[in-house]
């Protein structure tokens, strides 16, 4: 899939000028790095985004490219040193999504080890964002203890996912007290993100699984061009854009007044996280015309199989040969928001191979990011009926799942998720 061409610049530091590089002047030894001009203006590696704002960044900011997600166990059980860890880890944030090295850099003191692993150094921002989480164990363990005095405004809609046929979840690629989505252009840039945040966390916390993706297969802007799946369809066709303000309002963004006892994760959002492996070598052996009746769409184009180009809305109730042209079991009409009283998700999944299983098979799949206001009401239906009816679930096994409440912005002076420790 090539790169848009262009894509928005909404939300961008500095109207897309060039990036502040992390050391394009540095000289071994100097412990401060020289703000040193990296690819030209317009490019995507030269994006820079905002930590600080309304919302988090990562998720109506454009979809990047490619993606290092982690989930993090709290290992501290001291309310500050929880706290102090979410200072840093802002701080830090801040300054890599600037394009910046974290603390004093990565060349420093030669008896000490640096503050910054030094693999980002040389390379522009490439429109890093990173997006913090907080799961449920954060708010109580699994037997009930209130570690961080939090128990009391733990919002309702943050529970584990129930059971859903076609899981087969790995214990050790789910769930998560914390999580952090860094997402860019440059795979080397968001490991260097996820990275320098475990280390600093170290002691605090630890990585209880990451998952690296690539190809993102959604678009966040309609300035964005639909990307394919692994089974070769465009995805990310109908999803919510950042341009439809009252939809995010509607769908995305928690409001003022949905949860009471959680007023502090106003402006924020559910994320829903599923790592599906797909049945790729038995996927590539169906007929194109029984693919197409899988998803409802056409592979090409990615029109809906009822006629007209890309964007038409399917039509459900047209027949076809042999019932309805679009089938009641393919994917876009088991999960389209019209058999769902209207719900929509901001999808911000991305493609993944993790090698080859030993059978030979490749260890693929989509790791389905969904950012909604509620996961009981946004989510939960929904995965219910294609679990049960969608004719994709024959190639399809979840592996891990999580949910995370993700705080709004940060504003000035402030760490992200302040106000829950308010
Ligand atoms: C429970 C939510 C969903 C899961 C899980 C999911 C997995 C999944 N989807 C595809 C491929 C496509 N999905 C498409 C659209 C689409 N998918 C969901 C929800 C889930 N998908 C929604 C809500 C929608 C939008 C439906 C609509 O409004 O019409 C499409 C069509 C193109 C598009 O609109 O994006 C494809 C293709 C795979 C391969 C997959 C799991 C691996
Ligand atoms: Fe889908």
């Amino acid at each position: 899939m090539p790169r848009p061409a262009s894509i928005s610049r909404r939300g961008l530091l500095g109207g897309g000028a060039a990036a502040v590089g992390l050391g394009g002047a540095f000289a071994v030894g100097r412990a401060s790095e020289a703000a040193g001009s990296s690819a030209g203006s317009g490019s995507v590696e030269s994006e820079r985004y905002a930590l600080r704002g309304q919302h988090q960044p990562g998720i109506v900011t454009p979809a990047q490219d490619r993606l290092h997600f982690a989930a993090f166990d709290v290992l501290t059980e001291d309310r500050d040193e929880l706290i102090d860890l979410l200072r840093s880890w802002t701080d830090a944030a801040e300054e890599m999504m600037a394009g910046r090295a974290v603390g004093s850099g990565a060349i420093g003191s030669f008896d000490l080890p640096p503050d910054d692993t030094g693999e980002a150094l040389g390379l522009p921002a490439s429109g890093l964002t990173i997006t913090f989480g907080f799961g449920p164990g954060l708010f109580a363990t699994t037997e009930g203890e209130d570690r961080f005095g939090l128990a009391d405004r733990r919002p309702a809609g943050l529970e584990d996912l129930p059971h859903f046929p076609g899981d087969a979840l790995i214990e050790a690629r789910s769930g998560g007290d914390l999580c952090v989505q860094a997402c860019a252009q440059d795979p080397q840039v968001a490991v260097h993100a996820i990275r320098n945040l475990a280390r600093i966390g170290f002691g605090t916390v630890s990585v209880r699984w990451s998952q690296l993706g690539f190809g993102r297969t959604s678009t966040t802007s309609t300035q964005q061009e639909t990307p394919r799946n692994l089974f070769g369809f465009k995805d990310g066709t109908d999803n919510v854009k950042a341009e439809e303000v009252d939809a995010l309002d509607e769908h995305v963004w928690i409001g003022a007044d949905d949860d009471p006892d959680a007023a502090w994760l106003a402006g924020g959002s559910f994320l829903v996280a599923r790592r599906i492996a797909m049945d790729i070598e038995v996927w590539d052996r169906q007929p194109l015309g029984d693919q197409e009746d899988f998803v409802g769409r056409a592979k090409g184009t990615g029109a809906p199989l009822s006629g007209g180009e890309e964007h038409t809305a399917p039509d459900f109730s047209l027949a076809g040969s042999d019932g309805p042209i679009i089938p009641t079991t393919s994917h876009v009409a088991v999960v389209h928001p019209d058999h769902h009283d209207g719900v929509r998700m901001l999808r911000r999944g991305y493609n993944f191979v993790d090698g080859t299983t030993d059978l030979g098979a490749l260890d693929a799949g989509l790791f389905f990011l969904a950012y909604v206001r509620d996961p009981r009401t946004h989510f939960t239906p929904v995965q219910q009926a294609m679990s049960r009816h969608d004719a994709l679930m024959e190639y399809l096994t979840v592996t891990g799942s999580a949910v995370f409440a993700v705080p709004p912005g940060a504003g000035e002076g402030e760490y992200v998720g302040e106000p829950l420790f308010g």
